[in-house]
């Protein structure tokens, strides 16, 4: 593991990012830049929070209850899913949603330029990771923090044989309140609701979550808004690469989460950035493949 000290010389930018102890002792990424401010857990690879210069919330939600332990996926922020996402594909009983999002990442980067900071960090199958997924990857992700938040997932197949996975960038947005929030972009875009069975349906209109919701959407369209009239902002999601959008907010069974208010359902939902189920990608040996998502705020309370 590379200790603070080190991180700090190696990467650390003036006092714009800089590297510290975070709960139970993690380490934690700080970066506070003129246009933005962020913590990224090297536990996960998990960008927790992310402010642009002139916004008054987070843009994402981190739960207050969120359990910082090995072993255990921070919840809130931006998990990475990934060699699979869900139940584990194999049924062996490995976690869900893969182990990425409980190791840790090394950092591989770290820039600086016009108060802009891309940090990559990296992951590699080990002995560790051999116990669950025998396959030789690397996975790199960059993290470009400015006026917008920019993020990239990089896997590369350095095994002889190719391999397939499943991955999302499991994104907890903040809104104020979920009542008055509203998903743009999905009408007429076939989902598998995984509340009934995952039988296929096809959206129609815009969504407002108003019970449970766990749905992958199925040839997701590039662009897609939250707009959420409590905090009078907009989120602008743009992906490419990934052919899902996930949208999941546990509604009252957030209550039977241990790390989670259970009231908390009010106040995120998840939006997230995938290849899932049918839409797994087969890597070649030597190959790679690419993920990458922008979030952008504004406020609606300027919009025409
Ligand atoms: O509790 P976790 O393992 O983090 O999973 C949280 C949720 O992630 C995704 O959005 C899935 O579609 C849900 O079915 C799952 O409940």
């Amino acid at each position: 593991m590379q200790d603070l000290e080190t991180l700090n010389r190696l990467f650390a930018k003036e006092a714009k990012v800089c590297f510290v102890e975070g709960q139970t002792g993690m380490p934690i990424i700080e970066v506070s830049t003129k246009k933005a401010s962020a913590t990224i857990a090297l536990y996960g690879g998990q960008i927790l929070s992310y402010k642009s210069n002139g916004m008054e919330h987070d843009l994402f939600y981190l739960s207050d209850k969120a359990i910082y332990q090995q072993g255990k996926a921070i919840r809130g922020g931006v998990p990475v899913c990934w060699p699979w996402f869900g139940e584990d594909p194999s049924n062996l009983g490995r976690q869900a949603h893969g182990f990425a999002r409980n190791l840790l990442w090394n950092v591989l980067d770290c820039q600086l330029h016009d108060d802009i900071a891309e940090i990559t960090l990296g992951l590699e199958s080990t002995a560790t990771s051999k116990q669950w997924w025998p396959s030789e990857f690397r996975l790199r992700k960059k993290i470009v923090i400015g006026d917008q938040l920019d993020i990239s997932l990089t896997t590369e197949n350095r095994g002889e044989i190719p391999f397939s996975i499943s991955k999302a960038l499991h994104t907890y947005f903040l809104v104020g309140e979920i009542s008055q929030t509203t998903v743009v972009g999905l009408d007429g875009v076939d989902y598998l609701d995984k509340t009934l069975d995952f039988s296929k349906h096809t959206q129609v209109g815009d969504i407002t979550p108003f019970a449970e919701t766990d749905r992958v959407y199925l040839e997701s369209p590039a662009h897609v808004q939250i707009i959420d009239q409590s905090l009078s902002r907009k989120i602008d999601i743009e992906q490419s690469g990934a052919d899902n959008i996930v949208v999941w907010n546990p509604w009252t069974r957030a209550s039977l989460l241990n790390d989670m208010n259970a009231d908390d359902y009010g106040h995120f939902i998840c939006v997230e950035t995938a290849n899932a189920l049918a839409n797994s990608v087969i890597i070649a040996s030597g190959a790679s493949h690419q993920m990458q998502v922008k979030y952008n705020v504004s406020s609606t309370a300027s919009s025409p």
